[in-house]
């Protein structure tokens, strides 16, 4: 499985509305802190507009949703697997991406077998607050070492000044919230970042 290099992480329906029809062929719907029904409905529109516009949606935390309304792909974080019943994602034949900070959380992500890991914070990020330092490029050259050929999602910090280091360090796709939803220009950064991650698209 290939990943887009350019990973984009919204917390609404209506950023996805806004956003991928520029070209954008990889996003996370990230919510925080929703009543259920409101959440499923934020993940149905998410849906519809993906599957419109030939995006692939990742659902992020919420996988028993992400069952129930049909979606094919999840990121779960290590707290997130803990609790999951990865052989229910599994049987409804949904994609999952884990999160990882260090060495053990590596093992435990690799022991589910799972279609991408990330690693991060691989720079210091204003999202939200981290345990872990700033990874560091060289930890993702680490990481690619230590996954073969498995995707490798880089997240934490990013920007489009950034890429060509996170690429070079063996990342096979950028992850990005803020350098997008908080720029002035939100559109036109996201132009930038599918421009920037041109050369890395479709390459074996
Ligand atoms: C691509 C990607 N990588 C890491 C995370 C973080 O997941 P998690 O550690 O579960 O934290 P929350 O995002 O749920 O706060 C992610 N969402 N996406
Ligand atoms: C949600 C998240 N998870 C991280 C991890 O390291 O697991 S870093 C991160 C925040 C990414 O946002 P930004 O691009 O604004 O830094
Ligand atoms: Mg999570």
């Amino acid at each position: 499985m290939k990943l887009d290099p350019f990973y984009l992480i919204v917390d609404s329906a209506a950023w996805i509305e806004r956003l991928v029809p520029l070209g954008v062929k990889l996003v996370q719907l990230r919510i925080k802190d929703m009543p259920e029904a409101a959440l499923r409905e934020e993940i149905r529109r998410a849906r519809t507009l993906c599957a419109g516009a030939g995006c692939q949606l990742i659902v992020n935390d919420y996988w028993r949703i992400a069952i129930d309304e049909g979606c094919d792909f999840v990121h779960l974080g290590q707290e997130d697997l803990a609790d999951a019943d990865v052989k229910a994602i599994r049987a409804a034949g949904i994609k999952l991406g884990i999160s990882t900070h260090d060495e053990a959380e590596l093992d435990t992500a690799l022991a589910v077998q799972p279609d991408y890991v990330a690693l991060g914070p691989v720079y210091p990020t204003i999202l939200k607050q981290m345990k872990w330092a700033p990874q560091g490029l060289d930890r993702l050259s680490a990481w690619r070492q230590e996954i073969g050929p498995l995707p490798l999602v880089a997240i934490g910090g990013l920007t489009v000044e950034r890429l060509e280091g996170v690429f070079a360090h063996g990342a096979d796709s950028a992850a990005v919230v803020t350098d997008i939803t908080r720029n002035p220009d939100p559109e036109a950064r996201t132009r930038a970042w599918i421009a920037a991650t041109e050369r890395w698209r479709g390459r074996d």
